[in-house]
């Protein structure tokens, strides 16, 4: 049976309507994007004190018990660069109109791919509309900062110079998981941010855009993930600690939830496609093999949990702990694997290629793939010590 909106939807004079305002994502109330967005205070004094109690990310307490991802980034909180905090107060505006998109009745010709391949259904690295309608909201809300130099994504072959006296760098995957938006299933959006190198500067533009974005994960000064499921969550890092905030939608603030993100030393989790497993090296065969039976350094048989959204199994890893994994040529060093590594590193565990950990690793072109395990340190040594745990074959799949 199909719902009211569905059958309006497929009426031909509304459905072009649709397309033009959700191409323009102008689907959703105005006020629900209004900023700034500070609730009355039980205090009655417009804006709620957050105190540090002991200068740790991990010691805040406010006076009602609330505290926004502005308020932990400012001057009360850990007290990060103001440019910082101009420009995440932009990437999460952008991830609201996102999450709103994704959850739309509207999006459904948005998750779809276009054109003569997707019709063919070969070619499913091609980028969907929604991937695309997100890269623009992300852009174009960088660019409204006024804090960002260059921004390198996914979703488009070169990075994108923004402006000379940005003093940041960010890239960003918009949409990771969007094959799957079909399905209601979770989707995430990644992101990383460096400093402009100011010695760069005098480079011919797309010289020192694309250098400016190949910058090792080592020199990353935040990092962040959005998961767009039951709840919206983000997951960030400034360097000192992993913290998780929620979405309330009542007030359109990411309120501090977690603000010290510890993955367990050990998990019973692995998640991977296992639907590879005959193309996978012995090295992994051998270790997957021996952790579902209980027979690894964790004497339990371990549980398979696999979303196929990379931010989504994350997230699972980093609350439960185990491994996520894919061991093939598949994800992206510079906008996948290096933030979420970062993420991950901050919170007790390890982001690696199955040989060397992921932030030593420099970049050498903007889209380069690798594989990527991230994990809790106890899991991710055992994997480690299999030493062939790389897929090399990579015939590409269909599904
Ligand atoms: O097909 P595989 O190897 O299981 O890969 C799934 C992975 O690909 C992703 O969908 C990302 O791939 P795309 O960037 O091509 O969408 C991840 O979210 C997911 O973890």
């Amino acid at each position: 049976m199909q719902s009211a909106s569905t059958t309006l939807y497929q009426l031909p004079s509304l459905r072009g309507k649709f397309q033009t305002l959700l191409s323009k994502a102008q689907l959703f109330p105005v006020s629900y994007f209004c900023r700034p967005r500070t609730r009355p205070s039980v205090s009655g004094s417009g804006m709620r004190s957050v105190i540090a109690l002991s200068g740790s990310s991990s010691s805040y307490a406010v006076d009602d018990g609330f505290v926004t991802l502005i308020e932990y980034v400012g001057k009360r909180g850990i007290n990060v660069e103001d440019g910082l905090v101009v420009l995440l107060d932009h990437i999460q505006y952008a991830c609201k109109r996102i999450a709103t998109l994704v959850a739309s009745p509207f999006n459904s010709s948005l998750g779809k791919q276009e054109g003569i391949g997707a019709a063919a259904g070969s070619d499913r690295d091609a980028p969907k509309p929604l991937d695309i309608v997100s890269n623009e909201i992300i852009l174009s809300s960088l660019q409204k900062s006024g804090k960002v130099a260059v921004m390198a994504s996914e979703e488009n072959d070169a990075p994108i110079w923004i402006s000379d006296d940005g003093p940041y760098v960010v890239v960003t995957d918009p949409l990771d998981g969007s094959r799957n938006i079909d399905a209601s299933i979770p989707t995430g959006t990644i992101f990383g941010i460096y400093k402009r190198l100011e010695e760069l500067d005098d480079l011919p533009t797309e010289e020192k855009a694309m250098l400016n974005s190949l910058q090792s994960g080592s020199r990353l000064v935040a990092a962040g993930y959005v998961l767009y499921s039951s709840a919206t969550i983000l997951c960030t890092t400034f360097g000192s600690g992993s913290q998780t905030f929620t979405l309330d939608h009542s007030t359109g603030d990411f309120i501090l939830t977690n603000p010290s993100i510890e993955i367990p030393r050990r998990g019973q989790i692995y998640s991977v496609n296992d639907a590879r497993y005959f193309d996978w090296p012995e090295g992994l065969r051998r270790y997957i093999d021996t952790i579902r039976q209980g027979k690894g350094k964790y004497p339990k048989k371990y549980s398979a949990r696999y979303i196929c959204s990379l931010v989504a199994d994350l997230h699972r890893t980093l609350m439960y702990g185990g491994v996520a994994m894919n061991p093939r040529d598949h994800l992206r060093l510079v906008y996948e694997a290096n933030p979420l590594s970062f993420i991950v590193e901050q919170a007790g565990g390890r982001g690696s290629d199955g040989k060397n950990r992921i932030l030593s690793l420099q970049p050498v072109k903007l889209h380069q793939r690798l594989p990527l395990f991230l994990g809790s340190l106890e899991d991710m040594e055992e994997l480690e010590s299999y030493d062939d745990v790389q897929q090399r074959v990579n015939p590409g799949y269909e599904v």
